[in-house]
């Protein structure tokens, strides 16, 4: 069995690339790349506003990860079909990556050496792809400084894509279905794109320190993402309505300690981010492209068991050692570990809750923003949270609904506090707790403000 999938998988690489100009095809034991051999032309350009950056044509060297899974699965279809096209008239170079399961792109961010020689990542998936992405990077040596240097180009396929929906809804672009992949093809294979700063949040948990560049969810929401996984291909984003109707009847609520550390501006001034694109060779065109294959060991499952026994990040076995890393880009000082007590600037709230939500950006996808004061490059965290006692069944239906509106924050049981750092301790168990869509074990938690950015292409530079 072994056997005859390596030789399919053979086969498969085989077809896909012999009619191609120059690439060559490099195999793993679990996927499968495809190389093209020339490169475009770049510079190297630094960004001059705190805003934007310039990306030199993002079309010197593109690494490109297709997650086939992921929203409906179509990821690979709308790689070939429409993101083909666009890269051959731009006589883009790129390498693709179709994704085999949870954690392939994470340890690729962490182990590749040529990182640095790429002008873009683009990923065709939901946000989980971007979370394995960044924290990949952030767990080298180098990382800080490649998420200065590394746009990224997002394409969403998944069902959710509230990163791209925050920084697109920022520059006034349209969130509706058709354009907003129409949107992000065009921007993330057009030239002279700029790529806008997005702010990253410390996590840190029992075992591990994470970035997080969106969201992070316990009680009712949380539950609602990760319970209507199921529904994932059937239903794409509407999986979350449905998710909710049937959460909200069944309503259990969680008993917890949460501190937050009111706002304050940075002490030290935000570093401008300034993206740096290598420069590459002067470019040939590309000749025609082979079609992607996937590779045969990939597995056609997504399911949450699979990830989560694959998550790089489920694990609780080994004990944080890099905390010093992460305090230096604390932006505020003091702040202490999550094993510490707190200081008593923090405020502290023990509850029985029906969700907490913590947001640093406005989309958790596109339909209406859940945190409209959110803002993608801004050092706040926006902390919301519902009490049992203020809220009934009926008022979260319709809280739920307004949503969409974005008249849900007129509902006075969503209470929102804008915070640098916040600590959630569960007491009663249930609940998952879920960063960036992803669920991570841990008993207690805790997310602190910094002053890292990543970069994602939103270009053209007037809109
Ligand atoms: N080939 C694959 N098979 C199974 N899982 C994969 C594969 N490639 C990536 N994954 C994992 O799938 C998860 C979901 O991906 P992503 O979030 O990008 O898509 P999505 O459709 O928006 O999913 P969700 O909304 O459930 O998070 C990620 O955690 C990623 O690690």
């Amino acid at each position: 069995m072994e056997a005859e999938r390596f030789f399919s998988e053979k086969r498969a690489i085989y077809e896909a690339t012999r009619c191609a100009a120059v690439p060559f095809v490099a195999q793993t034991s679990s996927y499968a790349i495809e190389m093209g051999g020339v490169l475009c032309g770049g510079r190297r350009v630094h960004d001059e506003t705190p805003t934007t950056s310039q990306v030199s044509r993002p079309t010197g060297r593109l690494l490109i990860f297709v997650n086939p899974h992921s929203g409906a699965g179509k990821g690979l279809e709308t790689f070939n079909k429409r993101m083909v096209p666009l890269l051959k008239r731009r006589a883009i170079n790129y390498e693709l990556i179709v994704t085999s399961g949870a954690g392939q792109v994470e340890r690729l961010a962490r182990e590749r050496s040529d990182l640095t020689t790429l002008s873009a990542v683009i990923i065709l998936s939901g946000d989980g792809l971007v979370f394995e992405l960044l924290n990949g990077l952030c767990a080298r040596d180098d990382g800080f400084s490649l998420l200065r240097s590394l746009p990224l180009g997002l394409i969403p396929t998944g069902s959710g894509n509230g990163l791209l929906a925050s920084c697109f809804s920022a520059r006034g672009y349209s969130l509706s279905t058709g354009k907003f992949l129409d949107k992000a093809l065009k921007v993330a294979t057009s030239a002279n794109s700029v790529a806008m700063p997005v702010n990253l949040l410390h996590m840190q948990t029992d075992s591990k320190n994470l970035v997080a560049f969106l969201s992070f969810g316990w009680g009712l929401l949380a539950d609602i993402d990760i319970e209507s996984e199921r529904w994932r291909k059937t239903l794409g984003s509407s999986r979350f309505v449905a998710g909710a109707l049937i959460r909200v009847f069944n309503l259990r609520t969680y008993r917890g300690r949460l501190s937050y550390l009111p706002y304050r501006r940075a002490e030290r001034p935000q570093q401008l981010p300034t993206l740096t694109v290598h420069p590459h060779s002067a470019g040939d065109r590309i000749g025609d492209r082979a079609e992607v294959h996937r590779s045969s060991t990939s597995s056609s499952t997504s399911t949450r068991s699979q990830r989560d026994t694959d998550s790089a990040y489920s694990s609780t076995q080994f004990p944080r050692v890099d905390d010093s890393k992460w305090k230096a880009i604390h932006l505020r000082d003091g702040v202490p570990n999550l094993e510490d007590a707190l200081t008593n600037d923090w405020v502290t709230l023990d509850d029985e809750f029906v969700f907490v939500y913590a947001m640093t950006k406005s989309h958790i996808a596109t339909d209406g923003p859940l945190m409209p004061g959110a803002r993608v490059h801004e050092d706040r965290i926006h902390l919301s949270y519902a009490l049992s006692k203020d809220v009934t069944k009926f008022s979260l239906v319709r809280f739920l609904l307004a949503i969409e509106k974005g008249t849900h924050v007129e509902y006075p049981f969503f209470k929102v506090i804008e915070c640098s750092a916040f600590r959630l301790e569960p007491l009663t168990a249930g609940s998952f707790m879920v960063i960036d869509g992803e669920v991570v074990e841990t008993r207690q938690i805790q997310a602190t403000t910094t002053h890292l950015h990543t970069h994602v292409i939103v270009g053209p530079e007037t809109v």
